[in-house]
């Protein structure tokens, strides 16, 4: 099984395209102002280094040859207010660069998060349902942190460091200009090939595991929380080992490849440090000629290879920023998929806000409908819910109410037939204007991890704020005002994630309060008294007999004993829609 997993994980590497990152780029360039701050702080605090170790090495060396040579009886004069001056300033430019470099670079990266998300977020919600529901709750974690995550960090990572080490680089070859032009073209070429070879090779070792790594990471998360949440059903059923079992395979996986990557980091940044030390030998040997020749001063001829040391600051992250950029288009990759989804979705433009009615016509025409592996749920239905008319479909476990309702509320698509609401085609219709025509109690209670009214009141359309009376009115009704009352924060009463805090038939009814409050024109019940007692259903049953009246209605259930009443009555079985007599 380990096997199938692995070839799974690793089917999904793709080859490089920095192409990928282009829209997160033009994204980063709304900062543009900001992210050049920071650099320029970055490479401040980069020149500030070198400048300190070079002047250091060029002081201590011209205090020492004055001392020997006054030592010797030369008189020399040698002014160390100048360079000591130099030195301090430079240590402080290097602190306070770096200080200033770190607010502001975080406070863009943490700005560029809030957009990044913001974005995904809304192109999330814009997904049809029917695409949205593909979604696992896992899957979304993972998009919304990780993937995110490391995108916010492109540019500090990614991008930055290798403008900022060549920048750097620059700098050291006008250093180098002390010794020679050819001294500092011919190392400087070689800083830059390294630099280059440094960061080529962190972008194609990347680009070997970090697509099965974001891959591996998103099979741990959204398994660890399908785990969780299934966790009462997999141990009642025996299957927790086999379960945990397949999570930690995956977990040995992710960390395999983490491994991998930090020690394919570790190994370049090792042969980036070796060139160049290699190089700063290269450039004291020079020193060492120019200066036995008379062109350069001893304290120069250090100077010199010393400016090099203090780049292993700047070329030191160039392995890792190679790494961190192939990581960023990986998760841009899987970003795009989402956005591509809404684009597609984007000729949903062509939807229309249909003209609201007080009593829409639901029409099912000659629907088929197939599910999971090809079985026929819906076999040429016809049905039309006239306008205020309330209908009730009756069927065993399984037999497609539940289908039927889906495809009412465009959560499911037909294989084929048509669905109308008010004679606009279901396709055609903007899913607002859709859901402002019909409230639908699903099988699912649906509650928010807030408050027992913020619950309620995510059934406001518009931007005015249901008063706490018409609250206690709609609890009253589904006979949870009592409930509610002698909770110790009433209406301010959390009910915890997913309502956990409530009992089923309490998350039922405070669902059914928020159908109530929404005033709707057409209702669609599935189910509305699952987890009820027989007398609180009765009494809730007649409460609601009067409510639905003069609504279109759509009643799904077991048993029609009880559910509301309804002017017509049908049984669904094996596809086929019949009428029951009454
Ligand atoms: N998400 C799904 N993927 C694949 N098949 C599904 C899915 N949901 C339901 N089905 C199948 O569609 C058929 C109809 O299911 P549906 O939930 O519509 O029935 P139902 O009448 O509402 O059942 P119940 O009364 O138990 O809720 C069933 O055979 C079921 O196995």
């Amino acid at each position: 099984m380990s096997i199938g997993i692995i070839r799974s994980l690793m089917a999904n590497s793709s080859t490089s395209r920095m192409s990928d990152l282009l829209p997160y780029l033009r994204l980063f360039m709304r900062y543009r102002a900001r992210l050049a701050l920071g650099t320029v702080l970055m490479l401040a605090t980069a020149a500030s280094g070198i400048g300190l170790l070079a002047l250091s090495g060029w002081f201590i060396t011209a205090t020492a040859v004055t001392g020997v040579l006054l030592a010797a009886g030369v008189a020399v004069a040698f002014d160390i207010y100048v360079p000591g001056g130099g030195i301090r300033a430079f240590a402080v430019t290097r602190t306070v660069s770096r200080y200033f470099e770190r607010i502001v670079n975080h406070d863009t990266v943490l700005q560029l998060l809030r957009d990044l998300r913001v974005n995904l977020f809304k192109s999330i919600a814009r997904l049809p349902p029917t695409a949205a529901v593909r979604l696992r709750s896992g899957e979304l974690l993972n998009r919304l942190t990780t993937d995110i995550d490391r995108l916010d960090g492109l540019f500090l990572r990614g991008i930055a460091p290798p403008i900022v080490a060549v920048l750097a680089i620059v700098i050291t070859m006008l250093l180098l200009l002390f010794g020679s032009v050819a001294l500092s073209l011919s190392v400087g070429l070689t800083l830059l090939a390294l630099a280059g070879l440094s960061l080529g090779r962190g972008w194609l070792k990347g680009q070997a595991s970090t697509s099965a790594l974001a891959e591996s990471n998103a099979q741990l998360r959204a398994g660890t929380i399908d785990h969780l949440q299934g966790l009462a059903d997999l141990q009642a059923f025996g299957s927790l080992r086999h379960h945990r079992d397949r999570l930690l395979t995956i977990e040995r996986y992710d960390h395999a490849l983490n491994a991998d990557t930090n020690i394919r980091v570790a190994t370049g940044e090792s042969i980036l440090a070796a060139g160049l030390q290699l190089s700063m030998v290269g450039v004291l040997l020079f020193s060492l000629y120019l200066y036995g020749t008379g062109t350069v001063s001893g304290a120069i001829a250090v100077m010199m290879p010393l400016a090099l040391m203090a780049l292993l600051e700047p070329l030191g992250v160039l392995p890792a920023a190679g790494w961190h950029l192939a990581r960023a288009r990986a998760s841009a990759v899987r970003l795009r998929e989402d956005m591509n989804q809404t684009q597609k979705s984007a000729h949903t433009a062509s939807r229309t806000d249909i003209v609201q009615s007080d009593k829409p016509t639901l029409c099912l025409t000659n629907i088929y409908l197939t599910r999971g592996a090809g079985a026929t749920v819906l076999n040429n239905v016809s049905l039309t819910i006239q306008p205020g008319e309330c209908v009730g479909i009756v069927g065993a476990s399984g037999s497609g109410k539940s289908s039927l309702a889906s495809l009412l509320t465009a959560q499911l698509t037909a294989d084929s037939g048509s669905i109308f609401i008010n004679g606009h085609r279901i396709t055609a219709i903007a899913y607002k204007a859709l859901f402002n025509q019909i409230a639908c109690l699903t099988q699912q209670t649906d509650l928010f991890s807030t408050t027992i009214a913020d619950n309620l009141r995510i059934a406001e359309s518009g931007n005015s704020r249901t008063g706490t009376a018409k609250l206690w009115e709609v609890l009253e009704a589904v006979q949870l005002a009592e409930f509610v009352e002698n909770c110790p924060d009433g209406l301010n009463t959390w009910v915890g994630e997913s309502g956990t805090r409530l009992s089923q038939g309490q998350a039922r009814r405070l669902a059914l309060s928020r159908v109530l409050l929404r005033d709707p024109p057409a209702v669609l019940l599935d189910e509305p008294f699952s987890g009820l007692d027989s007398k609180t259903a009765e009494n809730i049953s007649d409460y609601l007999a009067h409510w639905l009246q003069g609504r279109t209605t759509l009643l799904l259930g077991h048993d029609r004993k009880v559910l509301p009443p309804a002017d017509r009555w049908f049984h669904l079985e094996n596809g086929d829609l019949k009428p029951i007599d009454s």
